[in-house]
């Protein structure tokens, strides 16, 4: 049998982030077992054929992460918009490292809670901040010229 799992959304739906095989998985595997017993080359077709559909599977899973994924950088860079046109109005600078030390900080231990590489977090963090600031600094200079 499978189990989907992923994240709620407002409208009732779930984004599916995970698809994993429960019970039924073992039958398979026994099944395919007795049907190709004995012959090295059906084993093989029969291995190939599982990493198939297994690896669509995944990869269908990998494809609900990256839209999610995508989605949510929209936002993440219409809040940082927003930010931006507050500090040029106000005349403040499009840094702050006080602000990304905090949330370097707070990336490293979600990284080291779930098993993710501390350092992907930080190249992550890096690459949407960079991005941010230079638009922060492009609508500084918009606001300058009005
Ligand atoms: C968005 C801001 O501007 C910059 C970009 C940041 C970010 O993308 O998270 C964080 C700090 C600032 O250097 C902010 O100050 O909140």
């Amino acid at each position: 049998m499978t189990e989907e799992s992923g994240w709620p959304q407002t409208d009732g739906s779930t984004v599916v982030t995970s698809v994993s095989e429960s019970g039924a998985s073992e039958d398979n595997g026994t099944a395919g077992t007795a049907v190709t017993a004995g012959c090295a080359g059906n084993d093989a077709n029969t291995i190939a054929d599982e990493a198939a559909a297994q690896i669509e599977r995944l990869r269908s899973s990998i494809d609900n992460i990256d839209m999610a994924i995508v989605a949510m950088l929209a936002q993440r860079f219409e809040v940082t918009r927003q930010v931006g046109q507050w500090k040029a109005r106000a005349g403040f600078d499009a840094y702050d490292p006080q602000r990304e030390d905090a949330q370097l900080a707070r990336m490293t231990q979600l990284a080291h809670d779930t098993g993710l590489d501390p350092h992907i977090a930080r190249q992550y963090l890096h690459f949407v901040a960079d991005a941010a600031k230079e638009r922060h600094r492009s609508i500084a200079r918009e606001i300058a010229d009005e």
